[in-house]
């Protein structure tokens, strides 16, 4: 659906974004993360046509961003960072401004007041709203167009916790209507339900692209799991230590193993095989803000 090939984006002697390539596909949702001034809205500026790249090629549905803009862009919608909304017109009277300049049916109205549950603020003015709302009006005007290609610069900015879970059930929706999304966003405990790909830009160039659970098994990251097992023998340590695990501690009937994460089923099922009957299973995964945070420690650590 998206095809991005060695961008290049120069603002004076600042390098915004520095030869990246990723692609997204089809009804795919990738997130990109990364520390301010990364070069993330750049990046978005870039596919949706308003900043001209100095390098590289994008590609929307195989269509040349660069050289055939207009045609590229009847495929996206696109929620910029700051929303400027008429602060003397109502809520209802600026959805209605966006569907008839984009000369779009009735219906979409309908469709993003049920989508953003907006019933409640369509008659308040822009200047009355907080800014979770002006935040959710920019996310009705932006999905109004039924294209299959959503690009959103930090749709969760100024959202509150009922919001972001909202903006969850919203993104599962679009997902099943087909779209395909890229969207930024600084929520790094949330990005792993949110998206199904996560991109990490450092100082314009991209560190990271894939599922945040490969990027966990690929930074290694230990997983712990807790079991009770009624017929425990003393046995089973040595099978899970042979198996592969870092460290096991058994107290009576439950034991504790940390290993890395992609040992973890290997290393109970092992356990199985050993005649173990497992009654109890509890796990502990990191959030990915501890992979951010190692995928940030690495980087400086190459840098340096
Ligand atoms: N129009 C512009 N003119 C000059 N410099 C710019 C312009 N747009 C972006 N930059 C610079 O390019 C770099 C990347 O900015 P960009 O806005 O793409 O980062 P970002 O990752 O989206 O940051 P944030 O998380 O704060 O939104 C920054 O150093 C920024 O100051």
């Amino acid at each position: 659906m998206l095809a991005v090939k060695n961008l290049k984006k120069r603002f004076g002697d600042v390098i915004a974004v520095d030869g990246i390539s990723f692609s997204v596909l089809e009804n795919e949702t990738v997130a990109l993360l990364g520390p301010n001034g990364s070069g993330k809205t750049t990046t978005l500026r870039a596919i949706v046509g308003l900043v001209l790249p100095d390098e590289g090629e994008i590609y929307i549905n195989g269509v040349d961003v660069i050289r055939e803009p207009k045609k590229a862009k009847g495929f996206l919608s696109f929620l910029p960072q700051r929303i400027n909304m008429y602060e003397n017109l109502k809520v209802i009277e600026i959805i209605e401004f966006f569907r008839k300049i984009r000369n779009l049916p009735v219906q979409r109205v309908e469709y993003v007041i049920e989508m953003l549950n907006l019933k409640d603020i369509l008659n308040k003015y822009a200047s009355e709203l907080s800014g979770g709302n002006v935040q959710r009006l920019g996310i009705a005007i932006a999905i109004m167009p039924d294209v299959p290609l959503l690009i959103l610069d930090e749709p969760t900015l100024s959202l509150d916790p009922e919001g972001v879970m909202r903006f969850k059930s919203l993104l599962s929706s679009l997902k099943g209507e087909g779209k395909t999304i890229l969207f930024t966003t600084h929520l790094l405990n949330e990005v792993d339900e949110l998206a199904d790909k996560v991109g990490v830009l450092v100082s314009g160039r991209l560190i990271a692209f894939e599922g945040a659970s490969e990027l966990k098994k690929k930074l290694k990251f230990e997983s712990k799991v807790y079991l009770v097992i009624s017929n425990m023998t003393d046995r089973f340590v040595d099978v899970v230590l042979d198996a592969g695990a870092l460290d096991v501690k058994r107290n009576g009937t439950s034991m504790i193993i940390k290993a890395d994460s992609k040992d973890m089923l290997d290393i109970i099922f092992k356990l199985k095989e050993c005649g173990a009957k497992i009654e109890n299973f509890q796990t502990s995964s990191q959030s990915f803000e501890v992979v951010y945070q190692k995928l940030m420690e690495e980087y400086h650590g190459k840098k340096d």
